[in-house]
């Protein structure tokens, strides 16, 4: 299948944009006309442009308030459709959108819009072209896609036909069942743009919150399919407005485009428009790797033998320690280049894959940036790519023989204080990557969306949304500012986190007190709320108390989660335990805990 994106969805001047969308490898664009009109280029230079990049400009859009328009008012319609279309000739376009009116004055009579796109389709017709109708979701008189089918089934003319755009359709909750039964022929553009789930003016929401298929919350693949089993045989393309895509990297946003046409187009037709290979079953976190520099890391090693961690393996042939306890492996890499712009000080993890190559491969498919490999001879071949912070994600098999034996041993056994695992990592996104890196985690991955939310922190709106794997065995939970960072919030980045699981967190609390370690100071007023709101046992009060923990529960089961200091202001670690099967991450607390770690480190500044 072809596939489009329009102008629209991606930042910088109209030719940035065509270079983005072809080096991403659509085939085809629509130039959205604020985007042509601000442009310092000649129609004729887009067109030689777009020609050389290997593009098709599919679609000009939109021609505003042409149907309903007052006869006296309709003239000029026809005037400026004129001069339309002869611009179209001159890019080389020969499909015009023409989306439903909106001005005051419009009328609302089919027999009035019918009859009028079809004198401005013969006018479309003269020249070779076609009009493709749009059912805006805010249109004065038509908002819907069943009465944009209507009014052109009304008109009955052989250059008018349809453009159904997914989000004007399903933002409405409309029924598109019956697309099915409209002639493919007659479907003339097809516009795809999800949308996450918001309880907002629909004008608004279209306008700043849209995102490409599989990034929001509406059922793109049903409504495709739909449109596809119409007979529909034009491109698929993206036409997406989005705050935060708008002034993104538009090499970058166009790949992250391409990424969810190829995983939508995957589920279409039963697979046969681009098979992907299936994802790997996921067996668990191998491995976590911090980047660690010479400050931070004698406080890190520090730390881990404070948790009960060994150092128990050196690297052949690099500066990466290996530390163990149970099933929970870290590294530190102190040789690694600085981590790619925007990552933290969790450099890498490796993911346990039934099928690391047949991980790898899908990878590919869905434009995942590969790394060089890591490998020397005798070492493990680890295939690897990038996340879109710059993460690095390995997939590995750790038995029975794999990345392990890179690791000469040192003998060390770890004295043990309850950790059994890693229980999932915290990713904290940079401001432009937080929907990209959603969807390449639901698609490269093949990884579902767990739970969902937004606190307030004490320097602004987080969101947060926890993603896992089918069988719960890896969790990744990213978070994002709402806004981008202002000037008043600490310079220094948000930090990640690795979050341990620990059979008994009482153990571990007593084995990280025994080493001088001092958790995040979690404040009197938060179990004051807890007390208030849960009116928990005495004895489970006291506990938490002492401990220093802060607790969470769900209907299954309950969770304690203690805080280590951030490390070089970039890294922390959580341990948490949970009892009974609770499945969530405590995101409730996130905002007090970052409280209580601004606590902690203006404290030290005092001190030191
Ligand atoms: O927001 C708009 O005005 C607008 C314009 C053209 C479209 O195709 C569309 O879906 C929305
Ligand atoms: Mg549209």
């Amino acid at each position: 299948m072809r596939t489009s994106i329009a102008t629209v969805c991606l930042s910088g001047t109209l030719e940035d944009r065509l270079d983005a969308a072809a080096a991403a490898g659509f085939d085809g664009v629509e130039i959205f006309e604020n985007d042509l009109i601000a442009s310092s280029s000649s129609p004729e230079s887009i067109r030689a442009r777009t020609r050389d990049l290997g593009l098709s400009i599919d679609l000009y859009q939109p021609f505003r308030d042409a149907e309903g328009a007052p006869p006296d008012r309709f003239a000029a319609v026809e005037r400026r459709m004129r001069a339309k279309l002869d611009l179209m000739a001159r890019l080389g376009a020969d499909t015009v959108l023409v989306c439903s009116s909106v001005a005051p004055d419009t009328i609302g009579d089919d027999a009035l819009a019918a009859a009028q796109l079809r004198t401005l389709a013969d006018l479309a017709a003269e020249r070779g072209m076609r009009i493709a109708y749009e059912a805006l979701a805010w249109g004065r008189h038509v908002s819907t896609w069943d009465h944009s089918w209507e009014i052109v089934r009304r008109a009955g003319h052989p250059a008018l036909g349809l453009c159904l755009d997914s989000f004007h359709v399903l933002s409405r909750g409309s029924d598109f069942a019956g697309i099915r039964s409209v002639p493919g022929e007659k479907i003339l553009f097809l516009q795809l743009a999800d949308a996450p789930r918001l309880a907002m003016d629909v004008l608004q929401w279209s306008r700043h919150h849209r995102l490409f298929p599989l990034q929001g919350g509406l059922d793109l693949a049903a409504f495709t399919q739909a449109v596809l089993d119409a007979g529909y045989t034009g491109p698929l393309s993206l036409e997406v407005f989005n705050d935060v895509f708008r002034q993104a990297d538009p090499h970058r946003t166009a790949v992250d485009a391409r990424r969810s046409l190829i995983a939508l187009a995957s589920g279409l037709n039963g697979g046969a428009d681009g098979a992907l290979t299936p994802a790997p079953a996921l067996d668990g976190i191998a491995f976590t790797e911090l980047g660690v520099d010479p400050s931070s890391a004698p406080e890190m090693e520090t730390l881990l033998r404070a948790l009960g961690f060994a150092h128990t393996g050196q690297h052949r042939s690099k500066a990466v320690q290996l530390w163990e306890q149970g099933a929970a492996r870290i590294l530190l890499n102190a040789g690694a280049p600085s981590p790619a712009e925007g990552s933290a000080a969790i450099r890498a993890f490796a993911l346990e894959s039934t099928q690391p190559e047949q991980s790898a491969r899908r990878a590919e498919q869905l434009l995942a940036r590969p790394l060089p490999r890591r490998r020397r001879q005798s070492e493990a071949d680890l295939t690897a790519v990038a996340a879109p912070d710059g993460t690095e994600v390995f997939f590995v098999r750790t038995s029975p023989a794999g990345w392990h034996d890179d690791f000469l041993p040192t003998g060390e056994t770890a004295a043990g204080a309850g950790i059994t695992g890693i229980d999932h990592l915290s990713l904290a996104q940079p401001f432009d990557r937080y929907d990209e890196a959603a969807l390449f985690y639901r698609t490269v991955l093949g990884m579902a969306d767990d739970e969902a939310g937004e606190f307030a922190a004490p320097f602004g709106l987080v969101r947060t949304l926890a993603i896992r794997d089918p069988g719960r065995r890896v969790r990744i939970a990213l978070s994002v500012p709402v806004l981008r960072r202002g000037e008043w919030a600490p310079a220094i980045p948000h930090p990640q986190h690795l979050t341990l699981a620990t059979s008994d967190l009482a153990v571990t609390a007593a084995a990280l007190r025994a080493a001088g370690v001092e958790t995040a100071p979690i404040p009197g007023n938060y179990y004051d709320d807890l007390d208030a709101r849960l009116a928990l046992p005495l004895a489970l009060r006291g506990k938490l108390h002492s401990l220093g923990a802060m607790y969470d529960e769900d209907e299954r089961g309950q969770y304690l989660q203690l805080f280590t200091p951030v490390v070089g202001g970039r890294v922390f670690i959580e341990i948490v335990e949970r009892v009974n099967g609770y499945r969530g991450y405590g995101f409730a607390n996130d905002p007090v805990r970052m409280a209580a770690h601004r606590a902690q480190r203006l404290r030290k500044e005092v001190r030191d």
